[in-house]
Protein backbone atom coordinates (compact mmCIF):
# COMPACT_ATOMS: atom_id res chain seq x y z
CA UNK A 1 0.00 0.00 0.00
CA UNK A 2 1.58 3.39 -1.11
CA UNK A 3 0.91 6.30 1.47
CA UNK A 4 1.34 9.65 0.51
CA UNK A 5 1.56 12.55 3.83
CA UNK A 6 -0.80 15.31 2.91
CA UNK A 7 -0.76 18.89 4.73
CA UNK A 8 -4.11 20.20 3.97
CA UNK A 9 -4.21 24.10 4.06
CA UNK A 10 -7.63 24.76 3.58
CA UNK A 11 -6.94 28.70 4.14
CA UNK A 12 -9.70 31.37 4.07
CA UNK A 13 -12.81 32.02 2.26
CA UNK A 14 -13.93 29.62 0.02
CA UNK A 15 -11.09 27.23 0.57
CA UNK A 16 -12.52 25.95 3.79
CA UNK A 17 -15.63 25.19 1.92
CA UNK A 18 -14.00 23.17 -1.20
CA UNK A 19 -11.15 21.41 0.66
CA UNK A 20 -13.25 19.24 2.27
CA UNK A 21 -15.21 18.45 -1.01
CA UNK A 22 -11.64 17.53 -2.59
CA UNK A 23 -10.49 15.65 0.01
CA UNK A 24 -13.83 13.50 -0.26
CA UNK A 25 -13.10 12.57 -3.61
CA UNK A 26 -9.47 12.05 -2.94
CA UNK A 27 -10.63 9.20 -0.49
CA UNK A 28 -12.97 7.67 -2.93
CA UNK A 29 -9.91 7.82 -5.29
CA UNK A 30 -7.86 5.92 -3.01
CA UNK A 31 -10.78 3.45 -2.41
CA UNK A 32 -10.91 2.60 -6.07
CA UNK A 33 -7.13 2.57 -6.70
CA UNK A 34 -6.78 -0.25 -4.23
CA UNK A 35 -3.32 0.39 -3.65
CA UNK A 36 -2.77 3.84 -2.62
CA UNK A 37 -4.31 5.56 1.13
CA UNK A 38 -3.78 9.80 2.08
CA UNK A 39 -2.92 10.48 5.15
CA UNK A 40 -4.33 13.94 5.91
CA UNK A 41 -3.26 16.25 8.35
CA UNK A 42 -4.72 19.40 8.45
CA UNK A 43 -3.42 23.02 9.54
CA UNK A 44 -5.25 26.09 10.39
CA UNK A 45 -2.75 28.72 8.36
CA UNK A 46 -5.40 31.29 7.46
CA UNK A 47 -6.12 34.99 8.15
CA UNK A 48 -8.08 33.43 11.52
CA UNK A 49 -5.00 32.33 12.73
CA UNK A 50 -3.14 35.56 11.95
CA UNK A 51 -5.87 37.64 14.50
CA UNK A 52 -4.84 35.02 17.29
CA UNK A 53 -1.21 34.66 16.54
CA UNK A 54 0.15 37.42 14.91
CA UNK A 55 1.52 35.39 11.96
CA UNK A 56 0.07 33.60 9.13
CA UNK A 57 1.76 30.18 10.34
CA UNK A 58 4.02 29.72 13.92
CA UNK A 59 7.77 29.88 13.74
CA UNK A 60 8.18 26.33 13.35
CA UNK A 61 5.65 25.98 10.59
CA UNK A 62 7.97 25.47 7.24
CA UNK A 63 9.41 22.75 9.05
CA UNK A 64 6.07 20.63 10.10
CA UNK A 65 5.17 21.52 6.35
CA UNK A 66 8.43 20.03 5.20
CA UNK A 67 7.43 16.44 6.49
CA UNK A 68 4.75 15.80 3.86
CA UNK A 69 5.18 14.58 0.25
CA UNK A 70 2.92 17.28 -0.77
CA UNK A 71 1.01 20.45 0.71
CA UNK A 72 -2.84 20.41 -0.82
CA UNK A 73 -3.79 24.34 -0.21
CA UNK A 74 -7.38 26.24 -0.39
CA UNK A 75 -7.06 29.65 -0.67
CA UNK A 76 -5.48 32.38 1.37
CA UNK A 77 -7.00 36.23 1.75
CA UNK A 78 -9.36 37.97 3.59
CA UNK A 79 -8.67 41.88 2.94
CA UNK A 80 -11.35 42.38 6.15
CA UNK A 81 -8.94 40.61 8.55
CA UNK A 82 -5.40 40.93 7.14
CA UNK A 83 -4.15 43.41 4.09
CA UNK A 84 -3.71 41.14 1.33
CA UNK A 85 0.06 41.36 1.24
CA UNK A 86 0.93 40.52 4.76
CA UNK A 87 -1.24 37.09 4.41
CA UNK A 88 0.08 36.15 0.96
CA UNK A 89 3.26 37.02 1.62
CA UNK A 90 2.87 35.03 5.05
CA UNK A 91 1.78 31.77 3.70
CA UNK A 92 1.37 31.40 -0.10
CA UNK A 93 4.38 33.26 -1.42
CA UNK A 94 6.46 32.23 1.51
CA UNK A 95 5.94 28.62 0.40
CA UNK A 96 6.47 28.87 -3.05
CA UNK A 97 9.81 30.61 -2.34
CA UNK A 98 10.90 29.10 0.94
CA UNK A 99 10.58 25.20 -0.99
CA UNK A 100 11.81 26.62 -3.71
CA UNK A 101 8.55 25.54 -5.96
CA UNK A 102 10.15 27.55 -8.74
CA UNK A 103 7.51 26.21 -11.34
CA UNK A 104 4.24 26.97 -11.41
CA UNK A 105 1.67 25.02 -13.96
CA UNK A 106 -1.76 26.35 -14.73
CA UNK A 107 -3.88 24.40 -17.73
CA UNK A 108 -6.67 26.01 -19.23
CA UNK A 109 -8.53 23.65 -21.89
CA UNK A 110 -12.25 23.74 -22.34
CA UNK A 111 -13.91 20.49 -20.23
CA UNK A 112 -17.25 19.14 -21.92
CA UNK A 113 -20.43 20.45 -21.17
CA UNK A 114 -18.98 23.98 -19.73
CA UNK A 115 -19.47 27.04 -21.59
CA UNK A 116 -16.57 29.12 -22.41
CA UNK A 117 -17.02 32.81 -21.70
CA UNK A 118 -15.91 33.37 -25.33
CA UNK A 119 -18.91 33.37 -27.77
CA UNK A 120 -17.54 30.74 -29.98
CA UNK A 121 -14.52 29.03 -28.59
CA UNK A 122 -12.90 26.84 -31.01
CA UNK A 123 -11.58 23.79 -28.84
CA UNK A 124 -8.32 24.96 -26.95
CA UNK A 125 -5.88 23.28 -24.50
CA UNK A 126 -3.19 25.67 -23.29
CA UNK A 127 -0.42 25.21 -20.49
CA UNK A 128 0.62 28.01 -18.41
CA UNK A 129 4.38 27.65 -17.39
CA UNK A 130 4.80 30.66 -14.98
CA UNK A 131 7.56 31.52 -12.85
CA UNK A 132 7.05 31.27 -9.48
CA UNK A 133 10.17 32.41 -7.49
CA UNK A 134 11.13 35.75 -8.20
CA UNK A 135 10.41 37.94 -11.09
CA UNK A 136 8.09 41.15 -9.97
CA UNK A 137 7.36 39.16 -6.61
CA UNK A 138 10.23 40.27 -4.93
CA UNK A 139 10.87 41.68 -1.67
CA UNK A 140 13.32 44.49 -2.55
CA UNK A 141 12.59 47.72 -2.32
CA UNK A 142 10.98 50.00 0.30
CA UNK A 143 9.42 53.65 0.72
CA UNK A 144 10.53 57.19 1.67
CA UNK A 145 9.29 60.55 2.61
CA UNK A 146 6.23 61.35 3.63
CA UNK A 147 3.24 62.64 2.39
CA UNK A 148 2.98 64.16 -1.27
CA UNK A 149 7.04 63.49 -1.45
CA UNK A 150 6.64 60.10 -0.95
CA UNK A 151 8.34 57.36 -2.79
CA UNK A 152 7.57 53.83 -3.34
CA UNK A 153 10.53 51.85 -4.88
CA UNK A 154 10.06 48.06 -5.98
CA UNK A 155 12.78 46.06 -7.66
CA UNK A 156 12.37 43.06 -9.74
CA UNK A 157 14.74 40.24 -10.00
CA UNK A 158 15.52 38.02 -13.20
CA UNK A 159 18.01 35.52 -12.71
CA UNK A 160 19.05 33.99 -15.80
CA UNK A 161 18.82 30.53 -13.72
CA UNK A 162 15.29 30.55 -12.30
CA UNK A 163 14.28 31.90 -16.10
CA UNK A 164 15.86 29.28 -18.34
CA UNK A 165 14.54 26.76 -15.99
CA UNK A 166 11.18 28.22 -16.85
CA UNK A 167 11.65 28.15 -20.27
CA UNK A 168 13.38 24.56 -20.33
CA UNK A 169 10.48 23.37 -18.80
CA UNK A 170 8.20 24.92 -21.30
CA UNK A 171 9.85 23.40 -24.20
CA UNK A 172 10.19 19.91 -22.51
CA UNK A 173 5.92 20.20 -22.26
CA UNK A 174 5.90 21.40 -25.53
CA UNK A 175 7.66 18.42 -26.86
CA UNK A 176 5.03 16.25 -25.42
CA UNK A 177 2.25 18.52 -26.93
CA UNK A 178 1.54 20.11 -29.86
CA UNK A 179 5.18 21.63 -29.99
CA UNK A 180 4.82 25.33 -29.63
CA UNK A 181 6.43 27.88 -26.69
CA UNK A 182 5.18 31.39 -26.90
CA UNK A 183 7.14 33.77 -24.25
CA UNK A 184 5.10 36.38 -22.59
CA UNK A 185 7.29 39.75 -23.06
CA UNK A 186 7.14 43.13 -22.91
CA UNK A 187 10.90 44.17 -24.01
CA UNK A 188 9.30 47.16 -25.79
CA UNK A 189 8.71 49.02 -22.21
CA UNK A 190 10.35 47.23 -19.59
CA UNK A 191 13.97 48.42 -20.29
CA UNK A 192 16.30 45.77 -18.76
CA UNK A 193 14.70 42.64 -17.80
CA UNK A 194 12.38 41.83 -20.22
CA UNK A 195 15.20 42.32 -23.15
CA UNK A 196 17.00 40.09 -20.98
CA UNK A 197 14.22 37.68 -20.93
CA UNK A 198 13.90 37.91 -24.76
CA UNK A 199 17.51 37.12 -24.93
CA UNK A 200 17.44 33.95 -22.98
CA UNK A 201 14.26 32.88 -24.65
CA UNK A 202 16.09 32.96 -28.32
CA UNK A 203 18.74 30.80 -26.76
CA UNK A 204 16.84 28.09 -25.25
CA UNK A 205 14.59 28.40 -28.54
CA UNK A 206 17.83 27.84 -30.81
CA UNK A 207 18.83 24.84 -28.74
CA UNK A 208 15.26 23.17 -29.41
CA UNK A 209 15.00 23.26 -33.34
CA UNK A 210 12.39 20.52 -33.33
CA UNK A 211 10.04 22.89 -31.39
CA UNK A 212 8.33 26.43 -32.83
CA UNK A 213 8.77 29.40 -30.63
CA UNK A 214 7.73 32.74 -30.60
CA UNK A 215 7.50 36.03 -28.17
CA UNK A 216 4.60 38.09 -27.87
CA UNK A 217 4.08 41.18 -25.64
CA UNK A 218 1.71 40.58 -22.64
CA UNK A 219 -0.53 43.04 -23.73
CA UNK A 220 -1.48 41.89 -27.54
CA UNK A 221 -1.19 38.05 -25.84
CA UNK A 222 -4.01 38.78 -23.09
CA UNK A 223 -5.87 39.46 -26.07
CA UNK A 224 -4.35 36.75 -28.44
CA UNK A 225 -6.15 34.51 -25.37
CA UNK A 226 -9.55 36.01 -25.84
CA UNK A 227 -8.98 36.16 -30.32
CA UNK A 228 -7.05 32.89 -30.52
CA UNK A 229 -6.71 30.57 -27.61
CA UNK A 230 -6.76 27.12 -29.88
CA UNK A 231 -3.58 28.28 -31.63
CA UNK A 232 -1.24 28.64 -28.01
CA UNK A 233 0.04 25.39 -26.77
CA UNK A 234 2.42 26.58 -23.98
CA UNK A 235 3.01 29.78 -22.71
CA UNK A 236 6.43 30.61 -20.50
CA UNK A 237 5.78 34.12 -18.40
CA UNK A 238 7.10 35.91 -15.25
CA UNK A 239 5.58 35.48 -11.99
CA UNK A 240 3.38 38.23 -12.82
CA UNK A 241 2.83 37.93 -16.43
CA UNK A 242 1.96 34.36 -15.68
CA UNK A 243 -0.36 35.46 -12.76
CA UNK A 244 -2.48 37.84 -14.91
CA UNK A 245 -2.59 35.08 -18.15
CA UNK A 246 -3.61 32.18 -15.82
CA UNK A 247 -6.68 34.15 -15.03
CA UNK A 248 -7.53 34.79 -18.34
CA UNK A 249 -6.92 31.42 -19.21
CA UNK A 250 -9.66 30.48 -16.61
CA UNK A 251 -12.24 33.09 -17.89
CA UNK A 252 -11.81 31.57 -20.99
CA UNK A 253 -12.22 28.02 -19.47
CA UNK A 254 -15.63 29.23 -18.37
CA UNK A 255 -14.76 30.67 -14.43
CA UNK A 256 -11.99 30.70 -12.53
CA UNK A 257 -13.94 28.16 -10.17
CA UNK A 258 -12.55 25.37 -12.04
CA UNK A 259 -8.79 26.67 -13.03
CA UNK A 260 -6.02 23.71 -11.44
CA UNK A 261 -2.09 24.86 -10.39
CA UNK A 262 0.80 23.18 -9.20
CA UNK A 263 3.83 24.56 -7.58
CA UNK A 264 6.72 22.60 -8.11
CA UNK A 265 9.69 21.70 -6.38
CA UNK A 266 12.27 20.51 -8.92
CA UNK A 267 15.37 19.51 -6.64
CA UNK A 268 13.15 17.34 -4.50
CA UNK A 269 14.53 19.13 -1.16
CA UNK A 270 11.21 20.00 -0.37
CA UNK A 271 7.06 19.25 -0.58
CA UNK A 272 5.05 20.68 -3.95
CA UNK A 273 2.30 22.67 -3.27
CA UNK A 274 -1.24 22.07 -5.42
CA UNK A 275 -4.01 24.74 -5.26
CA UNK A 276 -6.41 25.48 -7.83
CA UNK A 277 -5.84 29.24 -9.28
CA UNK A 278 -8.97 30.63 -7.57
CA UNK A 279 -8.53 33.04 -4.35
CA UNK A 280 -11.12 32.29 -1.51
CA UNK A 281 -13.91 34.23 -3.19
CA UNK A 282 -15.30 36.59 -0.46
CA UNK A 283 -18.58 37.42 -2.12
CA UNK A 284 -19.97 33.79 -2.48
CA UNK A 285 -18.74 32.72 0.93
CA UNK A 286 -21.16 30.89 2.71
CA UNK A 287 -23.79 30.19 -0.37
CA UNK A 288 -22.96 26.77 -0.69
CA UNK A 289 -22.23 27.23 -4.83
CA UNK A 290 -18.84 27.67 -4.71
CA UNK A 291 -17.10 25.58 -7.51
CA UNK A 292 -15.86 22.20 -6.04
CA UNK A 293 -13.66 21.44 -9.59
CA UNK A 294 -10.89 23.86 -9.07
CA UNK A 295 -9.53 22.10 -6.20
CA UNK A 296 -10.26 18.79 -7.43
CA UNK A 297 -8.95 19.11 -10.33
CA UNK A 298 -5.74 20.52 -8.54
CA UNK A 299 -5.84 16.74 -6.88
CA UNK A 300 -5.67 15.45 -10.37
CA UNK A 301 -2.39 17.19 -10.64
CA UNK A 302 -1.09 16.42 -7.39
CA UNK A 303 -1.88 12.87 -8.16
CA UNK A 304 -0.54 13.17 -11.24
CA UNK A 305 2.99 14.73 -9.61
CA UNK A 306 2.84 11.76 -7.09
CA UNK A 307 3.23 9.21 -9.74
CA UNK A 308 -0.24 7.83 -9.87
CA UNK A 309 -0.86 8.99 -13.63
CA UNK A 310 -3.67 6.36 -14.29
CA UNK A 311 -6.02 7.63 -11.73
CA UNK A 312 -5.10 11.07 -12.29
CA UNK A 313 -6.51 10.72 -15.81
CA UNK A 314 -9.76 8.55 -14.60
CA UNK A 315 -9.96 11.35 -12.29
CA UNK A 316 -10.64 14.10 -14.63
CA UNK A 317 -12.18 12.07 -17.43
CA UNK A 318 -15.07 11.85 -14.30
CA UNK A 319 -14.81 15.55 -14.01
CA UNK A 320 -15.41 15.91 -17.51
CA UNK A 321 -18.09 13.71 -17.97
CA UNK A 322 -19.87 15.73 -14.38
CA UNK A 323 -19.75 18.68 -16.35
CA UNK A 324 -20.81 17.04 -19.93
CA UNK A 325 -24.06 15.73 -18.03
CA UNK A 326 -24.60 19.60 -16.41
CA UNK A 327 -23.88 19.43 -12.75
CA UNK A 328 -22.34 22.75 -12.83
CA UNK A 329 -22.19 25.39 -9.79
CA UNK A 330 -23.96 29.00 -10.95
CA UNK A 331 -20.36 30.67 -11.70
CA UNK A 332 -20.38 28.46 -15.25
CA UNK A 333 -24.42 29.17 -15.45
CA UNK A 334 -25.48 26.03 -13.82
CA UNK A 335 -27.85 25.53 -11.00
CA UNK A 336 -26.23 22.56 -8.45
CA UNK A 337 -24.83 23.36 -5.08
CA UNK A 338 -21.39 22.70 -4.83
CA UNK A 339 -21.56 19.33 -2.63
CA UNK A 340 -23.95 17.79 -5.27
CA UNK A 341 -21.11 18.41 -8.25
CA UNK A 342 -18.64 16.24 -5.93
CA UNK A 343 -21.20 14.01 -4.81
CA UNK A 344 -21.90 13.19 -8.44
CA UNK A 345 -17.91 12.67 -9.27
CA UNK A 346 -17.82 10.64 -5.92
CA UNK A 347 -20.75 8.33 -7.28
CA UNK A 348 -19.14 8.07 -11.22
CA UNK A 349 -15.43 7.22 -9.74
CA UNK A 350 -16.55 3.66 -9.48
CA UNK A 351 -16.55 0.96 -7.03
N1 LIG B 1 -3.80 31.45 -4.64
C1 LIG B 1 -4.58 32.07 -3.77
O1 LIG B 1 -4.79 31.59 -2.67
C2 LIG B 1 -5.22 33.35 -4.18
C3 LIG B 1 -5.50 33.61 -5.53
C4 LIG B 1 -6.18 34.78 -5.86
C5 LIG B 1 -6.57 35.66 -4.88
N2 LIG B 1 -6.29 35.38 -3.58
C6 LIG B 1 -6.84 36.22 -2.48
O2 LIG B 1 -8.25 35.95 -2.41
C7 LIG B 1 -8.97 37.14 -2.05
C8 LIG B 1 -10.01 37.49 -3.09
O3 LIG B 1 -9.34 37.79 -4.32
P1 LIG B 1 -10.06 38.09 -5.69
O4 LIG B 1 -11.46 38.51 -5.43
O5 LIG B 1 -9.17 38.97 -6.46
O6 LIG B 1 -10.05 36.69 -6.47
P2 LIG B 1 -10.96 35.38 -6.30
O7 LIG B 1 -10.38 34.33 -7.16
O8 LIG B 1 -11.11 35.04 -4.85
O9 LIG B 1 -12.40 35.81 -6.85
C9 LIG B 1 -12.60 36.35 -8.15
C10 LIG B 1 -14.02 36.03 -8.64
O10 LIG B 1 -14.09 34.63 -8.94
C11 LIG B 1 -15.10 33.99 -8.19
N3 LIG B 1 -14.63 32.68 -7.73
C12 LIG B 1 -13.41 32.40 -7.22
N4 LIG B 1 -13.35 31.11 -6.86
C13 LIG B 1 -14.54 30.55 -7.15
C14 LIG B 1 -15.10 29.25 -7.03
N5 LIG B 1 -14.41 28.21 -6.53
N6 LIG B 1 -16.38 29.05 -7.45
C15 LIG B 1 -17.09 30.05 -7.97
N7 LIG B 1 -16.62 31.31 -8.12
C16 LIG B 1 -15.36 31.55 -7.71
C17 LIG B 1 -15.37 34.91 -7.01
O11 LIG B 1 -16.66 34.72 -6.50
C18 LIG B 1 -15.09 36.30 -7.59
O12 LIG B 1 -16.26 36.76 -8.24
C19 LIG B 1 -7.89 38.21 -1.86
O13 LIG B 1 -7.56 38.22 -0.49
C20 LIG B 1 -6.72 37.70 -2.69
O14 LIG B 1 -5.47 38.17 -2.25
C21 LIG B 1 -5.63 34.24 -3.20
O1 LIG C 1 0.30 34.55 -7.01
C1 LIG C 1 -0.50 35.36 -6.58
O2 LIG C 1 -0.38 36.58 -6.80
C2 LIG C 1 -1.65 34.91 -5.76
C3 LIG C 1 -2.76 34.48 -6.62
O3 LIG C 1 -3.25 35.50 -7.43
C4 LIG C 1 -2.41 33.27 -7.44
O4 LIG C 1 -2.63 33.32 -8.64
O5 LIG C 1 -2.00 32.25 -6.87
K1 LIG D 1 -5.66 29.18 -4.41
MN1 LIG E 1 -3.61 34.89 -9.48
Amino acid sequence: MKTLKIASIPGDGVGKEIMPEAIRVMEKVADVHGGLKFDFEEFPYSCDYYLKHGAMMPEDGMDRLSQFDSVFLGAVGDASKVPDHISLWGLLLKIRQEFQQEINIRPAKLLKGINSKLANPQDFDIVVVRENSEGEYSSIGGRIFHDDNEIAIQNNVFSKRATKQAMNIAFDLASKRKGLVTSATKSNGIFHAMPFWDEIFDEISAKHPNIKSESKHIDALAAYFITHPHELDVVVGSNLFGDILSDVGAAIMGSIGVAPSANLNLNGKYPSMFEPVHGSAPDIVGKGIANPIGQIWTAKMLLEFNGEANIAEHLLKVIEAVTADGYQTPDLGGKYKMTEVTDEIINRLGK
